[in-house]
């Protein structure tokens, strides 16, 4: 793999996508492999970089469920996936993360929030029935480039987005049903237990 995660971070760089950085990756790598999971929900896969970083974490029986909005991406992403060893245990669906979420039956136990920010809180209403107990959270990007530290300093056109942020971590730290802690490291990285 250490070539293709090469090429996907070069694809990342010259077309401005947004990927895990590397500084973010033990954590990241870390948790999927500590909470073994059997069923992954991701939402924004871009190129599936982050889509593969789990798969790599897993058993071969395990299957990721991830969602991409953008046409170009997705094309990317397949390709990628196809060129690795991780195609089978990944379904890659195109659309809107939130809409599409209502017609996916399964339960999760991990899920990865890596969309648009500003839908958390409609993304995790509609995931925790979908929750198996000791299932795990992890949103990216809480920081939103430290806007949500100075929120009366927003500038107009992110204050729904902050204030949306807002609400998610309403919910992951007002529901006694979730355990949760913050990491500072890149942009922000909340990391939730369902104890269901
Ligand atoms: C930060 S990037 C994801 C990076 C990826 N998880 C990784 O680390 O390799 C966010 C992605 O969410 C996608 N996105 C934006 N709105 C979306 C939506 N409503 N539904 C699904 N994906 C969406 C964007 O096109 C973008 O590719």
């Amino acid at each position: 793999m250490t070539e293709l995660w090469d090429e996907m971070k070069a694809y990342a760089k010259i077309h401005q996508v947004p990927i895990l950085r590397d500084a973010e990756l033990p954590l990241f790598r870390g948790l999927v492999t500590a909470a073994r999971p059997s069923s992954v929900l991701e939402i924004g896969a871009a190129i599936a970089y982050s889509t593969l970083q789990i798969a790599s974490c897993l058993a071969a029986e395990s299957r990721i469920t991830t969602i991409e909005i953008d046409a170009e991406r997705i094309a990317a992403a397949r390709d990628f996936i196809g060129r690795s060893p991780y195609g089978p245990m990944i379904r890659l669906l195109e659309g809107d993360g939130t809409a599409l979420l209502d017609g996916l039956d399964e339960t999760w136990d991990f899920v990865f929030l890596d969309g648009p920010k500003g839908q958390y809180s409609r993304q995790l209403a509609k995931i925790m029935p979908k929750l198996r107990p000791g299932a795990v959270v992890v949103a990216d990007n809480i920081s939103y480039h430290d806007m949500f530290y100075i929120e009366g300093t927003v500038p107009h056109k992110h204050r729904t987005a902050v204030g949306r942020l807002h609400e998610f971590l309403d919910m992951i730290y007002d529901d006694d049903r979730f355990e949760s802690v913050f990491f500072e490291n890149g942009d922000g990285m909340t990391v939730s237990r369902w104890k269901g």
